[in-house]
């Protein structure tokens, strides 16, 4: 049931490695989750991270745990409570913006892999002194953009990101063709007006489009 800082990094790390993008998803009517997670599956993009920002988003969970091929996590992860309903509702693994010992040690006791939030570098030494090699780059283009990222991975080498937080199909090659960037986190391939209109073709071109970065 418990999980190691370490074990919870290598998990996280084999999440992130499976396509360039996660989707970051902010949905609000949970008749949404099965078509969405679909066409984004379908579009390359398996790892989905559904935030905890509405109402919806455990049902949401709930149903794209259902969908074939697709792992999915929960974000905005910021209490002990967040971690267990969202491991409840079927998520494999969370995400949170930031870190605190409380919700770290929540998410080992119940066996969640968390991707846990850093963005200085003393963050990023704290979480690599407990264990977790595998962190999210948060606010990454308020942060300094893949510019920052860089120069934290000169003397941490070791530690592995997903950066989030203004990646677009734009900037997100500055991000990819850092040696210590497993995957971009966006929430770009679901914008909000494609999914309340349930495009999902459009939907599944932008994943196909985005699945294809930081291969050039
Ligand atoms: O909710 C969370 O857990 C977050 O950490 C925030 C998200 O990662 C960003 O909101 C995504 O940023 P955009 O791609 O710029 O929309």
């Amino acid at each position: 049931m418990r999980i190691s800082p370490q074990d919870a990094s290598l998990r996280t790390c084999e999440i992130c490695a499976l396509a360039p993008v996660m989707p970051v998803l902010v949905v609000e009517d949970a008749a949404h989750a099965r078509p969405l997670a679909e066409s984004l599956v379908a579009g390359g993009l398996p790892a989905l991270e559904v935030t905890l920002r509405t109402g919806a988003a455990l049902d949401v969970i709930r149903e794209m745990a259902q969908v074939k091929g697709g792992v999915v996590g929960a974000g905005t992860l910021i209490t002990p409570k967040d971690a267990e309903a969202a491991k409840e509702a079927g998520a494999r693994f969370g995400v949170s913006p930031g870190a605190t010992d409380y919700l770290l040690d929540a998410c080992e006791s119940i066996g969640l892999p968390l991707l846990p939030g850093a963005a200085t570098a003393t963050e990023a030494m704290r979480l690599l002194a407990r264990g977790y090699g595998m962190l999210k780059f948060f606010p990454a283009e308020a942060s300094g953009g893949a510019p920052a990222l860089k120069a934290i991975g000169a003397p941490l080498p070791q530690i592995s990101f997903c950066p989030t937080g203004g990646i677009s199909p734009a900037n997100a090659e500055s991000y990819l063709s850092l040696p210590n960037v497993v995957c971009a986190g966006g929430s770009w391939v679901a914008p909000k007006d494609l999914v309340q209109s349930g495009n999902w073709t459009a939907i599944e071109t932008l994943a196909r489009d985005a699945s294809k970065l930081g291969k050039g």
